[in-house]
C-alpha cells in the first residue's frame, strides 16, 4: 500500500541556522521557509535526488511540535511520511488494523498541496508516521 518515502522531517530550535547549514555545510538544494498555520509548523524542503527533508519550527502557540523540542532541545527526526494512493482507503484499512489516527481522522492539506494524515508513534514503533496522497 504506501509508496515512495516522501519526506523525513526533523525538528530544529534554529531554522535559519539549519537551513544555512543544510545549504553550507551539505550543499543541498534548500527551498524557502513555509508557514503552515493550519498544522502550527514553519517548514522549509530540502530536495534530495530521492526523496526531501523537511525541516520544521513550532509556528503559534499550540504547535504539535513544540512537547517534541521541549523533549529534544537539540531537535530530531520528528516523522517520516510515506506516499499513498488513495489515502482515505489507506486510513480506513490502517484503523482496521487497530492503528491511531492522529486528530479528528480526516486529511488535512499538508505542505504540498495534498492530502495528509498523521498515525500515532506509540502504534508506529516509536515513529510519527504521515501519509500523504500523491
Ligand atoms: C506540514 C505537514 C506536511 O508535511 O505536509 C507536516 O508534516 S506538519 C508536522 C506537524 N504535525 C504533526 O505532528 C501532527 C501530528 N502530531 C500530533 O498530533 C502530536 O504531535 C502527537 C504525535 C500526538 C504528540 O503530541 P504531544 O507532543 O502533545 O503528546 P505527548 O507529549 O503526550 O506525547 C505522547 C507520547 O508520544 C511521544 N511522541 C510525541 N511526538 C513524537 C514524535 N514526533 N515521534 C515519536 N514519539 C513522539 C512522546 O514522547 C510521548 O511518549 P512518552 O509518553 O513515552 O513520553
Ligand atoms: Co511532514
Amino acid at each position: 500500500m504506501i509508496g515512495r518515502l516522501n519526506h523525513v522531517a526533523i525538528a530544529v530550535p534554529d531554522l535559519d541556522a539549519a537551513a544555512a547549514q543544510y545549504s553550507s555545510a551539505l550543499g543541498a538544494n534548500v527551498g524557502a521557509p513555509q508557514d503552515e498555520p493550519d498544522h502550527g509548523v514553519t517548514v522549509i524542503f530540502i530536495e534530495l535526488p530521492n526523496t526531501k527533508i523537511e525541516l520544521l519550527y513550532p509556528l503559534g502557540d499550540n504547535s504539535p511540535i513544540q512537547g517534541f523540542l521541549d523533549k529534544n532541545p537539540s531537535g530530531g527526526i520528528h516523522h517520516v511520511c510515506y506516499e499513498v494512493e488513495d489515502i482515505i482507503a489507506a486510513r480506513d484499512h490502517l484503523k482496521a488494523s487497530g492503528l491511531r489516527v492522529l486528530g479528528d481522522g480526516e486529511p488535512k492539506i499538508g505542505a504540498h498541496g495534498k492530502p495528509v494524515l498523521f498515525l500515532h508513534p506509540k502504534d508506529m514503533n516509536g515513529t510519527l508516521t504521515e501519509l500523504e496522497q500523491v
